[in-house]
């Protein structure tokens, strides 16, 4: 199966229509892999937070139109990486929308931890409550995003609801990078699953990006690493390399639950 990860530049220079038309060509380029992911907020840019207002938009709005037909146009699957969603009741939400081969939007999840401490993102947007997996045929999808990334129980609960790729869109600053590229390998390592993380090219809002996406195997393997601009890095996934790694590696089942509180 090969996954190829979009590393999208954002620039506030380009339009977020003229954004959407060019990455949507890029998708479409990418007849050759089975599954493509975009980053977060790609459309915006993660910490374009003046701009959030103004560009959300409801689950089937113009980022849904582009990439389902994308999507289609390809014969993908594609995590569209996240838009602002407008929901009926008028809150926010940083949503991550994902596409099967024929168009259908297949599953959309609301992030869970919002970034930003007391300000940006957490007072801006709502919060997700529900983890997400995904089903494709060779593979079971858990859906995190950007800074669900520092929250190893949430991977956790994927895994146990059966994800074996877990699929991390991120808009991360180039001064943390360091961590991107730990916690990336970490969460793979910890969970014996692939891992796909794929975040923003350039600078928006004044916040350098990190790119450095990555495809990180069940042992922890780097199979593919992007630099800081906008690129597109590819691998294949052998769906059986988490079965065989948790056969001679079982460490999963060496899990001790439900200890006391100290
Ligand atoms: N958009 C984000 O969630 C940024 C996360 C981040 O910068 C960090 O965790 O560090």
């Amino acid at each position: 199966m090969r996954a190829s990860l979009i590393q999208v530049g954002v620039d506030q220079q380009e339009s977020v229509n003229s954004r959407r038309e060019r990455v949507a060509s890029l998708v479409r380029a990418q007849t050759a892999s089975d599954l493509v992911v975009l980053p977060e907020l790609w459309p915006v840019g993660a910490f374009a937070f003046e701009a959030f207002e103004e560009v959300a938009e409801p689950l089937d709005g113009p980022t849904h139109q582009v990439m389902s037909a994308a999507a289609r146009d390809a014969g993908v699957w594609l995590h569209a990486g996240s838009v602002i969603e407008r929901a009926a009741d008028g809150a926010l939400y940083n949503t991550a929308l994902v596409y099967s081969p024929d168009g259908e939007r297949a599953a959309h999840y609301r992030k869970i931890h919002r970034f930003g401490f007391d300000q940006g993102e957490a007072t801006l947007l709502g919060a997700g409550t529900e983890p997400v997996t995904v089903a494709l045929p060779e593979t079971t999808l858990g859906l995190a995003t950007c800074y669900d990334l520092r929250f190893p129980e949430l991977f956790r609960q994927l895994v146990d609801a059966g994800a074996q790729t877990l699929v991390i869109p991120a808009g991360w600053p180039e001064r943390r990078r360091a961590h991107w590229s730990l916690l990336a390998r970490a969460r793979a390592v910890e969970n014996q699953t692939y891992v796909l993380a794929c975040g923003t090219g350039g600078t928006h809002a004044g916040v350098e990006q990190a790119g450095h996406s990555v495809i990180v195997d069940p042992w922890g393997e780097v199979l593919a690493e992007a630099g800081r601009d906008e690129e597109i890095i590819s691998a294949e996934l052998d769906p059986e390399l988490i079965g065989k790694t948790r056969h001679v590696f079982p460490v999963l089942r060496d899990r001790v639950l439900g200890l006391p509180t100290p």
